[in-house]
């Protein structure tokens, strides 16, 4: 099933730097690893924004939680789900 997400990160101001540094290059693995599993086959940065548009490809909403709640960065994010379906209009081969 494929789903849009957008995710909106907010770290603390307060953060300290390293732990910043450490937990964004945690987020930066974890999403390559889902990547190169073809789970994760479109990732854009929303311009301007500490936020990205997303397209996961996951077998169902269990699935797609597990993916989200593992994000090192999701207790510091805002997440907006759209799950899709196919469009009778859209033309495929
Ligand atoms: O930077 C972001 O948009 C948050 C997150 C999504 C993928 C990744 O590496 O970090």
């Amino acid at each position: 099933m494929l789903y849009h997400v957008r995710m909106d990160v907010r770290l603390p101001a307060d953060l300290d730097p390293g732990a910043r540094e450490e937990i964004v290059a945690r987020e930066k693995e974890y999403s390559r690893r889902l990547q190169r599993a073809g789970k994760w086959p479109q990732l854009w940065r929303i311009a301007g924004e500490y936020a990205n548009f997303s397209i996961l490809d996951v077998a169902d909403h269990d699935e797609l939680h597990a993916v989200l709640s593992g994000l090192p960065l999701f207790p510091y994010m805002d997440i907006q789900v759209t799950p899709l379906a196919a469009h009778p209009s859209k033309v495929t081969g």
